[in-house]
């Protein structure tokens, strides 16, 4: 059955727009305009969708505050989104009737932007934050106090930090990726219209020219300073490495099992100085990354994805710097840890100077925030030499719960 929302709306599989779901894993698609192959991916499974899923060209993130105290009314919510969201990644509208098919005195449910437009491997991602466990007072404002996973807390401050509050936080969050931007706009601003009265958008960021990839299939992009990013990045064909770095393990958190099978995702907005960059000598850029610009390669020698040596000698000490990115960040220096990244970047205007307001929306999906992602965070700001091009003006921490069994709604077990 081919699902589009057009097919739907002209009536091709004689059901209501937006009624149908995909069911296989991962719908293949006769055109699908992308390496994948695949038109869509299902909504429900062990895991939630968006995080080891090939990463799509376009982001909307969007981070929510509660603006409710009745518990039933949250959950009715994530029982509303569940079934919105099932609909939309698998191409159709985002309530059962459709952008025109209803009675013409009401709003549509649904609000029409995409007509037409097949899935584009939209993937829906849901996180809850700190705050959905108690407020800034402590106060237990849903009965789930006690139920906080243990490293759920807003993020610290780190060195140098810049953090604009009303883009940091949120007491919950969607992640949007999809090929068209318009898909997945489409899918946060319907979310939004249906949690009127019960959330309110906090921030919302776009995102486009994925800087990871998570598949090994998938070659590797770059970033705005003109970098492979995602070299080193967690892939879906590394087994052994997700279930050590991405998902929460059974027992892990023995007050939070409903997160097991889930992880949690630490997002910062990193504003890039790139005119100060654009002025570096190619030599400099490499060695504040600690890899080559061309082929990705560590300056240590060898391809792309060829170990790297931080010990071989150059001239002034290791031929990959102390002080450069990787080297700050590579697990050899870190306990071993690694992440999955499925960053972003992001152009938003242009500042006060006429500079560029750009840079990367970083997201990485973690295990536990406390060992996979702080101590990283904190050695970058202290000693990392490509601190001096960042600022860091975003910030939020999510727990991901684990994927929507078929009749559940998302994060149900925390509501058991
Ligand atoms: C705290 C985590 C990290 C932040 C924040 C971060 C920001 C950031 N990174 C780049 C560019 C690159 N990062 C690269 C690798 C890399 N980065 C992190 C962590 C953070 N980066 C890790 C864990 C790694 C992998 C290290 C390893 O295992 O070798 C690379 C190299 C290519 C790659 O492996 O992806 C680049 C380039 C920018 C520009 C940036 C902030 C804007
Ligand atoms: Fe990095």
């Amino acid at each position: 059955m081919k699902i589009t929302r057009r097919g739907l709306m002209t009536g091709t599989t004689g059901l209501a727009a937006g009624a149908v779901v995909g069911a296989a894993a991962g719908v293949a698609t006769e055109r699908s305009g992308d390496s994948t192959g695949v038109a869509s991916y299902p909504f429900r499974g062990a895991h939630q969708q968006g995080i080891l899923t090939p990463v799509q060209d376009r982001l909307h993130f969007a981070a929510f505050d509660v603006t409710t105290t009745d518990r039933a009314a949250l959950v009715r919510l994530l029982q509303d989104w569940t079934e919105a969201a099932e609909r939309m990644v698998a191409g159709g509208s985002a309530g059962p009737v459709g952008p025109v098919e209803g009675d013409d005195r009401l709003p549509p449910d649904d609000t029409g932007e995409a007509i037409g437009l097949p899935a584009s491997r939209l993937t829906l991602t849901f996180g809850f934050g700190p705050g959905l466990f108690s407020d800034a007072d402590g106060e237990d404002r849903f009965g789930l106090a006690d139920r906080r996973p243990k490293a759920l807390r807003p993020l610290p401050h780190f060195a140098s930090d810049a953090i604009d509050e009303a883009r940091s936080g949120g007491d919950l969050c969607v992640q949007a990726c999809a090929d068209d931007p318009q898909v997945a706009v489409h899918a946060i601003r319907n979310l939004a219209r249906i949690g009127m009265g019960t959330v309110a958008v906090r921030w919302s960021q776009l995102g486009f020219g994925r800087t990871s990839s998570t598949s090994r299939s998938q070659a590797t992009p770059r970033n705005l300073f003109g970098f492979k990013d995602g070299t080193a990045s967690v892939k879906s064909e590394e087994r052994d490495a997700i279930e050590e770095f991405v998902w929460v393990a059974p027992g892990d958190d023995p007050r939070a099992e409903w997160l097991a099978g889930g992880s949690y995702l630490a997002a910062r907005r990193i504003n890039m100085r790139i005119e100060t960059w654009d002025r570096q000598s190619l030599r400099t850029q490499e060695e504040l990354v600690g890899r080559t610009k061309s082929s990705g390669a560590p300056l240590s020698g060898g391809d792309e994805f060829d170990e790297m040596d931080l010990e071989m000698p150059g001239r002034d000490g290791p031929v990959v710097p102390v002080d450069s990115h990787v080297a700050v960040v590579h697990p050899d220096n870190n306990g071993g840890v690694r992440m999955l990244r499925r960053g972003y970047n992001f152009v938003d205007g242009s500042d006060v100077l006429g500079g560029m307001d750009s840079g990367l929306f970083f997201v990485a999906f973690v295990r536990d925030p406390d060992t996979h992602f702080i101590p990283l965070q904190s050695a970058m700001a202290k000693q990392d030499a490509l601190m001096e091009y960042l600022k860091f003006t975003g910030s939020a921490l999510f727990a991901v719960p684990p994927g929507v069994r078929p009749g559940e709604f998302v994060g149900q077990a925390l509501f058991a």
